[in-house]
């Protein structure tokens, strides 16, 4: 095989996986925004992550900054040289890395040192199969780490909140996947789609779930019991209203495929993948002589252009939020304009606010700030950035990163720095909750995923701090102009975060009673 054009096509699919969502996706983000009721956040939500969908098309910059860790399952004929197309895969992801069309996310677990070209120990992840066609299939899911840490590996028998006991049974594997729609809440960036592995081992248990992420959205499972039981979770699962970005509303789930193998007598695991909105999948046929493609997999149907979107997003996509309170923060914040925010609010940032994620907060916690923070923002978010001709830091995607992570910090941080906001999505817990109320501070929820929206509304790089943690991870000093996000959680110890999971657990409760005998 032609191994130079080989790469040249994995780097074609790399490419467009990152910034083009495929059509069965795009498809069923239409649906939940045909289903969502007008006015609401969900709505807003929606509206501002087709507009960014559209964006990154027109970009051809990453629909969200996090790329994930990039999983590719590769069909082979006979004779294939595996060993050459691992390093003509390898050769495309620097490449893509370099250009920032992926963000470089390969990090040493131990160091914490970022390989700044996406290379690393088992990364990416390449795995070879045999089979008797005469044309190669590469799939690749680029699938990030927020929607990653919602994933959820279920042992039978157990016992659910909400739902009670659940057997070794088609029934019990029910109460499990709806379990695990209910523990993402808006987390890994709901609505999400979620793959489910029956039997097997720990192993080939969470295998088998990724890989049904790999089923179009829109086919039909060919073994009935399992075709019974997808149409069940779809047609209930969106009932515990948790809604987009888990701001509660109709659409929760946009897809639910499930697997199933044999297991040994002692284990009985339900494996399940979830994966965020930006379900970023794709594939191509490879003719084993030229290398070249020969054919775009995940082409069936008619597609989405989100074009009317695109204009609200850039817009105001606030406007599907009918009357609410939209309130402008100009860093440095006081604490009397922060006590005067309540959940629901509507907030648009003009002013420099300053990144901070997981190695920034373990950091802070011991050590002094760069900057001072006192009565700054913080913006939980690991951006793409790309030098351009003048050595100017350039943001090529730049969306919020699961906020949960850093409860362990928040609220000592808030104390230690006077922080007056924190930017993030997916919401925080109680103690950050508390800290907001002592001292004056409120959370606000950007919309996951929307990362060209959001590169879209800033206006400069001013500096950096840290960046020997690394491109995502160090402290970007980013100066935004109409930076929008909802106040979730508030300094009079209001959250609506707790609100959405206490309603769904109460909805979860409905399902208790067997439904597959
Ligand atoms: O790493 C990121 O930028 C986001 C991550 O995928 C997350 O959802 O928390
Ligand atoms: S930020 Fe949200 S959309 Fe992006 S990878 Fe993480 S879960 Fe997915």
């Amino acid at each position: 095989m032609n191994m130079e054009k080989f790469q040249q096509s994995m780097y074609e699919l790399i490419v467009e996986t990152s910034t083009k969502l495929p059509k069965d996706v795009r498809r069923a983000i239409a649906r939940a925004k045909a289903r969502e009721n007008a006015g609401t956040r969900a709505a807003m939500a929606l509206a501002t992550i087709a507009g960014n969908i559209k964006m990154a098309e027109e970009n051809v910059s990453p629909i969200c900054q996090d790329t994930g860790l990039p999983t590719f399952k590769i069909k082979v004929p006979v004779g294939a040289n595996q060993i050459k197309m691992k390093e003509a895969i390898h050769a495309a992801i620097v490449q893509a890395t370099k250009e920032g069309k992926l963000r470089p996310n390969s990090v040493d677990s131990l160091t914490g040192k970022n390989s700044g070209d996406n290379l690393g120990v088992g990364v990416p992840v390449i795995k070879f199969e045999q089979w008797e066609n005469d044309y190669i299939d590469v799939r690749l899911i680029l699938k990030g780490g927020g929607c990653e840490n919602k994933n959820i590996q279920y042992s039978l028998p157990c016992e659910l909140e909400g739902l009670g006991r659940a057997g070794r049974d088609l029934d019990g594997i029910r109460k499990c996947i709806l379990h695990a729609v209910y523990q993402a809440q808006g987390q890994g960036c709901s609505a999400g789609f979620i793959g489910v592995g029956i039997g097997g081992d720990r192993a080939s248990g969470y295998e088998l779930a990724k890989d049904q992420l790999f089923r179009s959205v829109d086919d039909v499972n060919p073994n009935e019991d399992l075709r019974r039981l997808e149409e069940y979770i779809m047609e209930n699962a969106n009932k515990l209203g948790i809604g987009t970005m888990g701001f509660g509303g109709e659409s929760t789930l946009l897809g639910c495929k499930i697997g199933v193998m044999h297991r040994i007598p002692a284990s009985f695991f339900v494996s399940v993948a979830y994966n965020c909105w930006a379900f970023r999948r794709l594939g191509v046929k490879i003719d084993p002589e030229t290398g070249e493609i020969t054919e775009w997999l995940y082409q069936e149907g008619e597609d989405v252009d989100f074009e009317k979107e695109l204009e609200k997003a850039k817009t105001a996509a606030t406007a599907e939020l009918g009357e609410v309170r939209e309130i402008v923060l100009e860093p440095p914040i006081t604490e009397e304009q922060i006590r005067q925010l309540k959940v629901g609010d509507v907030v648009r940032i003009n002013g420099v606010i300053y990144t901070g994620r997981d190695a920034i907060h373990k950091y802070l916690m011991d050590h002094d700030s760069p900057v001072d923070l006192n009565g700054q923002i913080i913006y939980h978010c690991g951006p793409v950035m790309l030098k351009d001709e003048n050595g100017n830091w350039q943001v090529k995607a730049a969306g919020p990163t699961t906020s949960i992570r850093e409860e362990p910090y928040q609220g000592d941080i808030i104390k230690k720095f006077g922080v007056r906001a924190v930017i993030g999505k997916g919401g925080m817990g109680a103690k950050t909750l508390q800290a907001l109320k002592e001292h004056g501070g409120v959370y606000l929820n950007a919309i996951g995923g929307a990362a060209q929206y959001y590169a879209d509304c800033i206006k400069s790089v001013e500096g950096v701090d840290l960046l020997e943690f690394g491109i995502p991870e160090a402290m970007w000093h980013l100066r935004v102009e109409n930076f929008t996000a909802v106040v979730t959680m508030d300094a009079h110890g209001n959250s609506l975060h707790e609100d959405v999971e206490k309603s769904s657990l109460e909805k979860l409760a409905q399902f208790k009673e067997p439904v597959f005998k």
